[in-house]
C-alpha cells in the first residue's frame, strides 16, 4: 500500500468520541463522595478519558513516550542559540539515560522510544529507532524543506512507531522531539494554521538574546513569503516549511486517535504537530490532552487554536516530551477517582444539600 493510501486510511477510521460512555462517566463520577464538580479539571479529564477509550473506567498505563529527532537546514541562519550537532549529541544522550526525559520517563514507569527521523549525521547505537527519511530538511528559506514523497513517509514512520507503543502495551501516548532549530520551523506552521502573526509565533527558543529574536521573525516572514505553503494543507506545509520530527509526531498523533488512545502534548513543537494533524482529520482533536504551557510564547496561539488548556503551568521551555510526562500522573489521578473513590451511597454519607432541600 502506497503511503498516502494507507494515511488517508487511518485518517478515515478516526471516530468521534463515545457521548454515551461520557455520559454514564458524568453520573457516576457525580455519585463520588465529594461536592459535584469539586475536582474541576479532573473530573473534565475522567470524562474526556472515557469517550476517548469507551470505558467509563478508563486505563491509561503504561504511558508510551516517543521522542523523535531530526535536524533543519533552516538552523544554519542561526536562528537557535545552540549548534545543530547538539541535536545527535543529545540524542546519545537519551540513548545512555542522562537527559530529563529519562529521569521523568522513569518516575512515570513509561515505555520510551527514540527515533532518527532525520537527524543530519549518522547515529550507532543499538536502543536507537533507525528510521532516517532524510539528513536533515533542506533550507526553507532556498527551497522546500522536503519532497511530498518524504513528508508522507515521515508521517508513516511516526503511525508505525505509535503503533509498535501500543502493541508493547502503552495505553496513553506522550509525542516528545528533538531537534536544533524546531522552533523556528514550528513558529512558521503555528502562523500559517492559527494565522497569528509571525511575531506572536516566535519566541527565544533555546535562549537567543531580543536581537536574534527579531532576526528569527524576519528570516521566517521571507521564507514564508517565498514558500506560500496553503494554510489548510498539511502536506503542503509539511513540505514546504515543516520538519521531519514534526511530520512523526503528526503522525504518531493520527495512529494513536484511530486507536481511541488519549495523546499527551508536551510544548510547542508537539502542538504545532497536532495543528497539522487536526488539519488532516478535525476529530482528532477530541484525541488531544495539553500536558502545559511552553514559555515559548506560540505555544498559547496554538493551544487557543486548538480550544485546549493546559494541565500545568511550570515555566519549561526544554521539550523531548518532559511537560507531558511531567502532567501524566494527573491523566492517572482521574482514571483512580473514577475507580477508587466510594460513593455517596457506599460510604453512607447523605447525599442532600441543604439548599435543596
Ligand atoms: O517544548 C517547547 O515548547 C520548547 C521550547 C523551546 C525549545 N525547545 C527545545 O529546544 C530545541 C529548539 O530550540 P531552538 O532554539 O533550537 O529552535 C528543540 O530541541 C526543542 O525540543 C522546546
Ligand atoms: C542541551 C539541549 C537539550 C535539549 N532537549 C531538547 N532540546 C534541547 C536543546 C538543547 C540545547
Amino acid at each position: 500500500m502506497s503511503a498516502y493510501i494507507e494515511i488517508q486510511k487511518t485518517l478515515q477510521s478516526i471516530q468521534a468520541l463515545n457521548h454515551e460512555k461520557m455520559e454514564e462517566a458524568r453520573e457516576h463520577i457525580n455519585t463520588l463522595t465529594k461536592p459535584v464538580g469539586s475536582l474541576g479539571k479532573i473530573e473534565e479529564l475522567a470524562i474526556q478519558l472515557s469517550g476517548i477509550t469507551n470505558q467509563v473506567y478508563p486505563v491509561v498505563t503504561r504511558p508510551g513516550i516517543v521522542v523523535f529527532a531530526a535536524d533543519h537546514g533552516i538552523s544554519e541562519m542561526g536562528v537557535s542559540a545552540y549548534p545543530k550537532e547538539v541535536t545527535a549529541q543529545m540524542v546519545y544522550n537519551f540513548l545512555d539515560g542522562g537527559a530529563a526525559i529519562n529521569v521523568f520517563a522513569k518516575q512515570i514507569n513509561a515505555l520510551l522510544k527514540i527515533v532518527d527521523i532525520g537527524v543530519a549525521e549518522e547515529i550507532n547505537h543499538e536502543q536507537l529507532l533507525h528510521k532516517k527519511v532524510k539528513y536533515g530538511t533542506n533550507n526553507y528559506l532556498y527551497e522546500n524543506a522536503m519532497t511530498e514523497a518524504e513528508a508522507t513517509q515521515a508521517l508513516l514512520v511516526g503511525m508505525e512507531t505509535a503503533q509498535q507503543l501500543l502493541d508493547e502495551g502503552a495505553r496513553c501516548i506522550i509525542v516528545g522531539e528533538m531537534g536544533i532549530g524546531n522552533t523556528t520551523t514550528a513558529s512558521a506552521i503555528a502562523s500559517v494554521i492559527t494565522g497569528c502573526s509571525v511575531e506572536e509565533a516566535v519566541g527565544l527558543g533555546t535562549g537567543i538574546s531580543n536581537e536574534n529574536r527579531k532576526e528569527k521573525v524576519s528570516i521566517i516572514a521571507k521564507a514564508l513569503e517565498e514558500r506560500k505553503p496553503i494554510r489548510n494543507d498539511a502536506i503542503d506545509i509539511l513540505m514546504k516549511v515543516g520538519g521531519l520530527e514534526i511530520a512523526g509526531m503528526t503522525g504518531a498523533i493520527i495512529k494513536a486517535s484511530e486507536k481511541r488512545i488519549p495523546i499527551i502534548l508536551d510544548g510547542f513543537i508537539s502542538t504545532t504537530a497536532a495543528l497539522l494533524a487536526v488539519l488532516l482529520e478535525e476529530k482528532v482533536k477530541d484525541y488531544l490532552i495539553a500536558g502545559h504551557l511552553s514559555k515559548e510564547q506560540g505555544h498559547y496561539h496554538a493551544l487557543t487554536f486548538l480550544n485546549k488548556s493546559p494541565l500545568l503551568d511550570l515555566g519549561l521551555r526544554l521539550g523531548e516530551g518532559t511537560g507531558a510526562a511531567l502532567s501524566f500522573p494527573l491523566l492517572e489521578a482521574a482514571t483512580n477517582m473514577v475507580k477508587e473513590m466510594a460513593t455517596f451511597q457506599s460510604a453512607g454519607i447523605a447525599n442532600e444539600r441543604q439548599e435543596d432541600k
